[in-house]
């Protein structure tokens, strides 16, 4: 049973969790619904009551799921994903690198039947939060949006809180024109079949997508924000942040994935977004090579983890580790930067606030924890008085 491994990856207090990308494989059938712990729209490991919002990556065979997967959360160039095997059994991943970002990535054979009645297909969307249908912009759509529907009414059925998430993927082959017109079409039959089948209230969410880019990235974050509680919590402490500090941008990235669990609420444009994911790579690099003393392994990312990058349009990075595994990075004019002192206590602020905000999340999952062991506990005594009447 895998949840074991959950289980050691979710300490009471993540910081101290080592960087938690795991691969584990397992026959879906092996699982149940105790054993999985399912909650409402939610999986929370049965002993020690984390909530890991479960993402499920579906679509037909080839359209890159498994490329997705490896190129966000293990690093995979591009390149090598035209290697991988075809995925042949339900391949789960748990996702736990910081504070905040903690979920379950299912990564689903193309070739599944969902009316094949040994596939508990309920007992998966039960406990899922969000579920990411990949479908190839290079190749015929026809049969993907069929498959999208079917899965979609599926999932709804059973789970009517599931984020729905299309990514119109492999787009790095088409023209701008090309793109756009595809996703329109896509959009409008998509939900037009949804609309023949009078369930209208289904929304679904798209993004143009392409490993090749960092448009993966991008899409990806917005589908984990959404299963983020305290994202509005996180949104307002950046807000009065770079209102009092004269900062224009600022991003939260975990800085594993690239994934940028929050912002400031004025719009993010794509190319700010690359500069703050090469600002990342640059950083973790040069700390790679000159940072790490022999002994040391993992990333090379800490407390005095910090860049400033000057731009030649004097606009200035600046780049600060909040967490272990989360990072501000912030965009401002030069002007402005020569507040440096105002902006890193403003930034201290930030950083305690946050930790507030850590804090509570802890002491929910300290009582669930002891919730579910009391839960536990009863249940085993009651099995010991039922198997074991003297
Ligand atoms: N051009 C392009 N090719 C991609 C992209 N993503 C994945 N591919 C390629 O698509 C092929 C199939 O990718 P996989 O990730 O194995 O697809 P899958 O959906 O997991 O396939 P199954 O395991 O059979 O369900 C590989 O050759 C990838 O290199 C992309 O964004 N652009």
């Amino acid at each position: 049973m895998t949840t074991e491994r959950g289980s050691a990856l979710s300490g009471e207090d993540e910081e101290d969790t080592a960087l938690g990308y795991y691969d584990d494989e397992d026959d879906l059938e092996a699982f149940s619904d105790a054993e999985l712990g399912c909650e409402d729209g939610v999986f929370s490991d049965s002993l020690n009551g984390e909530v890991k919002p479960r993402i499920l990556l579906m679509g037909l065979r080839r359209s890159g799921k498994s490329s997705i997967q490896k190129v966000v959360f293990h690093k995979m160039s591009p390149n090598e994903t035209l290697f991988l095997e075809s995925t042949n059994k339900i391949c789960r991943e748990d996702v736990s690198s910081s504070s905040f970002v903690s979920f379950q990535i299912w990564d689903f054979p193309g070739q599944i039947d969902f009316f094949d009645p040994t596939f508990d297909y309920e007992m998966i969307f039960r406990g899922t939060g969000a579920l990411i249908f990949v479908i190839d912009s290079q190749d015929d759509y026809v049969e993907a949006l069929s498959r999208l529907h079917l899965t979609v009414t599926r999932a709804y059925k059973v789970n009517p809180d599931i984020n729905f998430e299309v990514f119109i993927h492999k787009v790095d082959g088409l023209s701008d024109d090309h793109k756009i017109e595809k996703q329109r079409d896509i959009h409008k039959r998509a939900n037009d079949d949804l609309a023949d089948a009078g369930l209208e209230r289904i929304h679904l969410s798209f993004y143009l997508t392409s490993i090749y880019d960092h448009s993966i990235f991008e899409a990806f974050s917005k589908v984990v924000q959404k299963l983020i509680p305290q994202l509005p919590t996180l949104e307002n402490l950046l807000n009065i942040f770079i209102s009092n500090s004269g900062i224009e941008k600022a991003f939260l990235f975990d800085v594993v994935s690239k994934i940028y669990i929050a912002t400031d609420s004025s719009p993010v444009d794509m190319q700010t977004y690359e500069l703050c994911c090469d600002m990342i790579d640059v950083v973790i690099d040069i700390s790679c090579i000159y940072g790490l003393t022999d002994s040391e392994g993992g990333l090379p990312y800490d407390k005095e983890s910090m860049a400033i990058i000057h731009l030649n349009n004097t606009t200035v990075m600046y780049l600060k580790e909040v967490t272990k595994f989360l990072a501000m990075v912030c965009f401002l004019r030069k002007e402005s930067f020569e507040r440096k002192g105002l902006i890193d206590y403003n930034f201290h602020c930030f950083k305690n606030a946050i930790q507030e905000v850590f804090d509570v999340r802890v002491k929910v999952q300290q009582n669930r924890k002891l919730l579910s062991q009391r839960r536990w506990s009863k249940l085993s005594m009651t099995n010991g008085v039922l198997s074991n009447p003297h």
